[in-house]
């Protein structure tokens, strides 16, 4: 039986490109660098799958270059970069890897808040340069933490925050009534963003979404809160953090997501003392890593065969 034609835009995980090259013939970018836009839509010409490594964008441009192309396999959970509608018009199902990635994500997001609130960061720097002086930070016991976005992952994070004995409030497009059960309190967006000690971000990125803390939600925070994103950087308005920062009109902020992405080692946000950034590594456990591309390859195998991927997100075309 004849391979199927598959581009993959970067390296993936051992385990599961052997599974992909039982079944396919592959052309996979190995650097240096980001694949360029105009090797990727020569590729795809006559590709039948593509297992996106990165972010790449997926378009209508990309999707005409690619006329045989029957399924689209991405080793992430957010898919901003995926022009979903676009590929449910063409009839190509697009599959993304949610829930392998939770606990990696949750557990670095909450990581970043404790290590903010009690300046862990801090004070190995301080041991470091020599200077062994207390650093002093803030409690989270008996705080409030508002979750915006309550949802796979935020609700572990809340898990964590609630065993830290954090009280738990959040704001979220839907109701969790089984997080509600375990003592979650849905909020306006407003009352979460004046009474929250701790704000944590775990939105999808969307045109709701994009931009909804700038100036004016900075500006309604306590000015001893901790806000962490862990979302995407362009969920933040990056001026009005660095803003907000500046001016103390929040204490703190750690970020694992910026805009731009990569931030720039000269941009103004790296200048300040009340900022905390990871490079975007919230799923980065070699584990969690190799689940999502073992999910990502069993989805792409499913649609090159004609099967419904295991986690698809236009269901419509799933099942041909
Ligand atoms: N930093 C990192 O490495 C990672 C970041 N992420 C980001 O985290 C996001 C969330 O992932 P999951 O928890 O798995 O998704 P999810 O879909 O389970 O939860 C997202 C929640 O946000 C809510 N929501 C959506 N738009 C909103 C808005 N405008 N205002 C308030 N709530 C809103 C939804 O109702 C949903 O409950 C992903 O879309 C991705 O962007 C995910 C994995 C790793
Ligand atoms: O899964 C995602 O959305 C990420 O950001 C990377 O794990």
């Amino acid at each position: 039986m004849s391979k199927y034609k598959v581009v993959l835009t970067g390296t993936t995980w051992p385990e599961a490109y052997e599974k992909l090259l039982e079944q396919c013939e592959v052309k996979v970018w190995e650097g240096p660098g980001p694949l360029p836009r105009d090797q990727l839509l020569d590729w795809l010409a006559d590709a039948e799958g593509l297992f996106n490594v990165g972010h790449v964008k997926v378009d209508e441009e990309l999707l005409d270059a690619a006329p045989n192309l029957r399924v689209i396999a991405q080793s992430s959970v957010g898919y901003d970069n995926i022009d979903v509608e676009a590929c449910t018009r063409k009839g190509v199902p697009f599959g993304n890897t949610p829930g392998v990635l939770v606990e990696a994500t949750a557990d670095l997001t909450f990581g970043l808040l404790l290590s903010a609130a009690r300046r862990i960061h801090e004070g190995w720097e301080l041991v470091k340069a020599g200077q062994w002086r207390t650093v002093y930070g803030t409690d989270l016991y008996g705080k409030t933490l508002g979750v915006v976005g309550l949802g796979d992952i935020g609700s572990a994070v809340a898990r964590r925050a609630k065993a830290c004995g954090m009280n738990i409030i959040y704001h979220n497009r839907t109701r969790r009534p089984n997080d509600e059960q375990e003592g979650a309190t849905y909020v306006s967006f407003d009352e979460l963003l004046t009474t929250s000690d701790c704000i944590v971000c775990l939105v999808p990125l969307s045109n709701h979404s994009r931009g909804m803390f700038s100036k004016e939600q900075f500006n309604k925070m306590k000015p001893t809160a901790y806000f962490v994103n862990a979302s995407r950087g362009p969920v933040v308005d990056t001026q009005a953090l660095y803003d907000a920062l500046q001016q103390n009109k929040i204490a703190y902020a750690a970020l694992d997501v910026t805009d731009p992405e990569p931030i720039p080692a000269d941009h103004p946000l790296l200048s300040l003392s009340n900022i905390l950034i990871t490079p975007h590594i919230g799923s980065a456990t070699y584990e969690t890593r190799n689940s999502m591309a073992n999910l990502a390859a069993e989805n792409l195998l499913a649609g090159l065969s004609g099967k419904p991927l295991p986690t698809c997100v236009n269901q419509s075309v799933n099942y041909k």
